[in-house]
Formats: structure tokens, C-alpha cells, sequence
């Protein structure tokens, strides 16, 4: 131990000692006492001993701790508050503050405007290293009621800042404090991980005990960004709330990106096959029991497997790659009577997507609802409009491609099918669930502040848990012909982990949650529990450009020249 430390450690034992004695002062006026007695003994005597104590009275530092002496036991520490107008008292007694603020020539480092919507002066921001940031006693969204007494209702920015400039030395505000959600939104920055990290499995991290450990989902607060490569951050709903090291986007990117070494190579070109596309995630519902079809893995000539291993490298989205490393989240508080948010289901062909999906169905129908998709082709016998599908001609059907209407579309045997976004919006009208399953890259096309996609992403397990899960599985693989059924076969296999493993790098961001079907029975089971979750929780951690752009404290951002210097 050092000697500083032993020293604060006897210091800090006294005063313990001292606190349960709860010591009064013998003397209250120290300082002018050793100026009396040093006078007094000036006329006694002028002798060494007194030379020396009069010279030791009159050191600055001695006279200095003599002050602070009488200010401790005069308790002249304590500040002196102005008397709390009685008016604002009875209007909102809890959350009213007094703050005093001394005013030198330079301003307090705040700028206030007036909220429009309720014609109240409110701090606009307060800048950094100002008085007003120093003292740590006004925030952002604090409503300003009034300045040494003088009431602001009514009053114009303008008229306050000559206000403010006629006061000199001490300013008083009485405020009402922002909420603390305002204040949080104001100031913080909440990261959701896409990734789960341990920095007992990481040998660079800079102090292992300084490292916070995170799962994918948990969401950050971040304290800190201004190291490149590690940022400081805490987890929400630790008991330990303080910041601890966590891997920078930047160093988790560069990360991944050494441990893909395979993404260097371009995929193979493929040449397709006279054939006309389509979108099978389009084609959805429960209507089409019994034997489970699959359309994605039916329609696989050996051009489509040739691509689906192609598409380990390009799945349809085009531009840099970038790997799930965090996502700017806000909290969002969803009002019991607001629609459910959307649930979307994305998953590679054939890992069970559509079959989770209906068991969801069959768990509770009035609950949960699918959208009924469109199509050209003839209706069948067996069939019913608006139920199976809705029946709609080629003509109607492109005007609303060119009308952008569809979640998703494509043509399948020269007809139309799609999900339109309207078929979503009745699910969700109903008071229901909506489950959409869509292909990956069509997640964009909702992922919008009005239905607030909750994306669930269904990974395949590991090769020798999918061998023995779906051996005895069998599918309709061509859905004009019932009678053609087939299994797995170890190439459909093969697809699907490396699809998964493609789609997850390339929007993983997207996804809320990943659940890994191996067991049905059990993936189904984390599936509901996590949706009901979800419907049941308080706070919704969703991208903050969902919530941002209505968001008042963005539109007061936004106006900032409006803001008045005080
Ligand atoms: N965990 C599982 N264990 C065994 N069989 C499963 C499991 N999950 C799904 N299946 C079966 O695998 C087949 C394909 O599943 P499903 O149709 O749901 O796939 P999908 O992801 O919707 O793909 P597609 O859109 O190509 O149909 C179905 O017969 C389904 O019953």
C-alpha cells in the first residue's frame, strides 16, 4: 500500500469515527480569534515565541484553513435558496427546481426556445464546458418558468435574453426538469448487438475485468466513442451500471472481414435456364393442409442449385457488404390499444419458415392472422375469393406493381402472385398478429415506423441435426402436380446452411431474433414465447429513425438557428 493510501485510509477511518460522535463546533469564529490573540500577544511581549505564532497566523494558507474552519461550523456551505413562489408550488409541486447560476461576462452556455405547442420557454441545448453544462443542473427539454422571479408566461426568447443581460452576478431559474425519457432521448445513444461477444474468448480485448460481455439483442447504452476501436458502454438491466470496454463497429467489421477470407472470391456465374421467376414467399396461408409443399424447394432444377450456391455470394442485395454489428435503437412505448407490430418470418427455402407459421396459426387463430395473397391464374373448384386468394386480372395486377402496392410479387407458370400491402394492413385492422413471410430483401418494403416489423429470422441447425430431424420429411415439389413428392436430398441440405449463413451476414441487422430449428417442436416453442414477449413488453427497442423523425426533441434539433444564446 502506498503511503497516500494509508494516509486517506486513516483519514477516511477518523472521520467514521467522527461522523457517529456527530462532533459540534467548540468555536465558530476560529479566524478572527487568532487575529485577536496575535494582537494580544504583540503587547505581551515581543518575544521568539511569539514572533514565531504571530508569523504563523498570519501565513495565508493557515488563515486560509482557519476560514474554511468557521464556514464548516457556521455551515456556510449550505446555499441559500430563494423562497419557492407559491403559485408554481401548488401547480406542479414534485417537479419544480430553483437553480442559481453566478453570471460572468461570458454567456451560460444554453440556448432556449419556445415550444410551439404549448408556448413554453424550454432549454434548446446546453453546450459543452458552459456554465450551465458545468454546473450539471439544467438539461435539454427543461421548461423554463421563471428568471429571479420574473414570471416567463407569455414572454418572447427575446424579451429573456435582455432580461438575462440587465441581471448581473447570481441568475436564479425556477424550472420544471424535462422527463427523464426526454432527457434520456436527448442525450443517450442506445445500441442493440447483432452479435454476441465474451471477452474471455477475446485475446486483444485491452483489460478482460474492464470488458462488458453482451449476447446478440441486449441492448448498450454508450458512454463513450472516442476511441476508434473500443468504445465504453454499459448493458442495459445490469445491477452494474458502470461502462465497461466493448469492440467498436469499426474493430468488429474489420473482424469478420479477416475471418471471411472466402467472401474474396466472386460467386459463379450461372446461367439461368429459359424459366420465369417468382416469388414463392408470396404465396402464403394455411389453406394448404395435409402434406406440406414447398414451392422454393420444388421448383430446383439443377440450374436453381447450381444458384442457391451461387447466391452464398449474391442473394439479391446489391452493395458493400456490410456484418451485423450494432443497431441505433430507441425506446418505444407501445400503447396497449396501437395495432400489434407486424411479425415477419425470413428464413432460407426449406428450413420451416411456412411451418412454424402455421402451427402459430393453429395455436391461436383469433390471435394471430396471415395475409391472403393475390394472383392472375384461374380460381379452382375447391377454392374461395378473398380466403385462398384473391382473384384479380393480369391488367389490375400490373397497375398495381407500377403503383408500388406489393410487399413482394412474381409470376409462376405465366401468372401473377404477390402479398400486397393492404392484405397487411386488414390482418393488423382485425386487432390480429400478422404473420408475413417474405424473402429477405423484401423486409425494406415494411420495415417502415408504421408497422414496426418485428423480424424473426429461422436458422437451420447444424447438418447432422438436420439429416436426422427431416429425414422422414416429405414435400410436394411441384405444386400443379400433388403426386410429385419428394424428400431432402443432401444438396437441399447444403443450401439451406449456406443460405442461412449468407442471408445472416448480409441483413442480420434486420433480424430481432434468430431461432434455430432443429426440434420443431422446440423452435416452435421459443417462437411463441418470444412473440408473446414481446406483445408484453413495456419498452420496444426499435431503430431510432422510426421514432426519431416525429420525435419533438429532432424537430427542436432540427431548427437549431431558431435557438436563442443565453
Ligand atoms: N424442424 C423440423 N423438423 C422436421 N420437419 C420440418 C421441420 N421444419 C419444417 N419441416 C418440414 O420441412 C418441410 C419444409 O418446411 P416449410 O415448407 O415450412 O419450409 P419453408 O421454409 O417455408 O420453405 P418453402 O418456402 O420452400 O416451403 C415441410 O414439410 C415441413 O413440415
Amino acid at each position: 500500500m502506498s503511503g497516500v493510501e494509508m494516509v486517506s485510509g486513516r483519514i477516511h477511518e477518523r472521520l467514521k469515527r467522527f461522523e457517529k460522535r456527530s462532533p459540534v463546533p467548540v468555536q465558530e469564529h476560529a479566524a478572527s480569534l487568532a487575529s485577536e490573540l496575535a494582537e494580544g500577544l504583540i503587547h505581551q511581549g515581543w518575544t521568539d515565541e511569539v514572533k514565531e505564532l504571530v508569523a504563523l497566523f498570519s501565513q495565508p494558507n493557515f488563515k486560509s484553513l482557519l476560514c474554511v474552519h468557521d464556514d464548516v461550523a457556521q455551515r456556510n456551505f449550505e446555499p441559500n435558496l430563494p423562497p419557492i413562489p407559491d403559485d408554481v408550488l401548488e401547480e406542479d409541486e414534485d417537479s419544480v427546481k430553483i437553480v442559481s447560476l453566478v453570471k460572468t461576462k461570458d454567456p451560460l452556455g444554453a440556448t432556449i426556445k419556445m415550444d410551439k405547442s404549448t408556448g413554453t420557454i424550454v432549454v434548446a441545448r446546453i453546450m459543452r464546458g458552459g456554465a450551465a453544462d458545468k454546473s450539471g443542473l439544467i438539461h435539454e427539454g427543461d421548461e423554463l418558468k421563471e428568471v429571479n422571479g420574473v414570471s416567463l408566461e407569455h414572454r418572447k426568447p427575446k424579451e429573456i435574453l435582455s432580461l438575462l443581460a440587465r441581471s448581473q452576478g447570481e441568475v436564479t431559474f425556477t424550472i420544471i426538469p424535462a422527463s427523464k425519457e426526454e432527457m434520456s432521448s436527448n442525450k443517450t445513444l442506445f445500441m442493440q448487438a447483432l452479435f454476441d461477444y465474451d471477452p474471455n474468448e477475446d485475446p486483444t480485448v485491452p483489460c478482460k475485468d474492464a470488458a462488458v460481455a453482451f449476447r446478440r439483442g441486449d441492448v448498450l447504452q454508450i458512454v463513450s466513442m472516442e476511441d476508434d476501436t473500443w468504445w465504453q458502454a454499459c448493458r442495459l438491466g445490469d445491477s452494474n451500471t458502470r461502462a465497461g470496454l466493448i469492440p467498436s463497429q469499426q474493430l468488429h467489421e474489420r473482424r469478420v472481414a479477416l475471418q471471411r477470407p472466402k467472401a474474396l472470391f466472386k460467386p459463379r456465374r450461372v446461367k439461368p435456364p429459359v424459366m420465369e421467376d417468382v416469388d414463392y414467399g408470396a404465396i402464403t396461408g394455411i389453406h394448404i393442409a395435409g402434406l406440406r409443399r414447398s414451392f422454393r424447394l420444388g421448383r430446383k432444377s439443377s440450374w436453381a442449385r447450381e444458384a442457391a450456391r451461387s447466391r452464398r455470394w449474391s442473394t439479391g442485395f446489391h452493395g458493400a457488404v456490410r456484418p451485423p454489428t450494432y443497431k441505433q435503437v430507441i425506446p418505444f412505448h407501445r400503447d396497449p390499444k396501437d395495432k400489434h407490430r407486424l411479425v415477419v418470418l425470413v428464413g432460407p427455402s426449406g428450413v420451416g419458415v411456412n411451418e412454424l407459421k402455421r402451427r402459430l396459426l393453429l395455436s391461436d387463430p383469433d390471435h394471430y392472422g396471415v395475409t391472403v395473397p393475390h394472383t392472375t391464374r384461374e380460381k379452382r373448384r375447391q377454392e374461395n375469393e378473398g380466403v385462398d386468394y384473391n382473384f384479380v386480372s393480369s391488367h389490375m395486377f400490373e397497375e398495381d406493381i407500377l403503383n408500388h402496392r406489393f410487399v413482394e410479387y412474381g409470376r409462376y407458370s405465366g401468372h401473377y402472385y404477390g402479398t400486397r400491402l393492404d392484405s397487411v394492413h386488414r390482418v393488423l385492422a382485425e386487432g390480429k398478429v400478422c404473420l408475413l413471410c417474405v424473402h429477405p430483401n423484401k423486409i425494406k418494403h415494411v420495415y417502415t415506423s408504421e408497422f414496426k416489423p418485428y423480424v424473426v429470422f429461422v436458422k437451420p441447425p447444424q447438418i447432422e441435426e438436420l439429416r436426422l430431424t427431416r429425414r422422414r420429411v416429405k414435400f410436394i415439389c411441384d405444386v400443379d402436380d400433388k403426386n410429385s413428392v419428394r424428400i431432402f436430398s443432401e444438396e437441399d441440405f447444403e443450401d439451406m446452411i449456406n443460405l442461412a449463413e449468407t442471408l445472416e451476414s448480409q441483413c442480420g441487422h434486420l433480424f430481432d431474433k434468430v431461432i434455430i430449428n432443429g426440434d420443431i417442436v422446440v423452435a416452435f416453442k421459443e417462437l411463441k414465447a418470444d412473440l408473446q414477449k414481446v406483445e408484453e413488453a413495456e419498452v420496444h427497442w426499435v431503430p431510432s429513425e422510426w421514432i426519431c423523425s416525429s420525435s419533438p426533441t429532432k424537430a427542436r434539433r432540427s431548427c437549431g438557428h431558431l435557438d436563442n444564446w443565453i
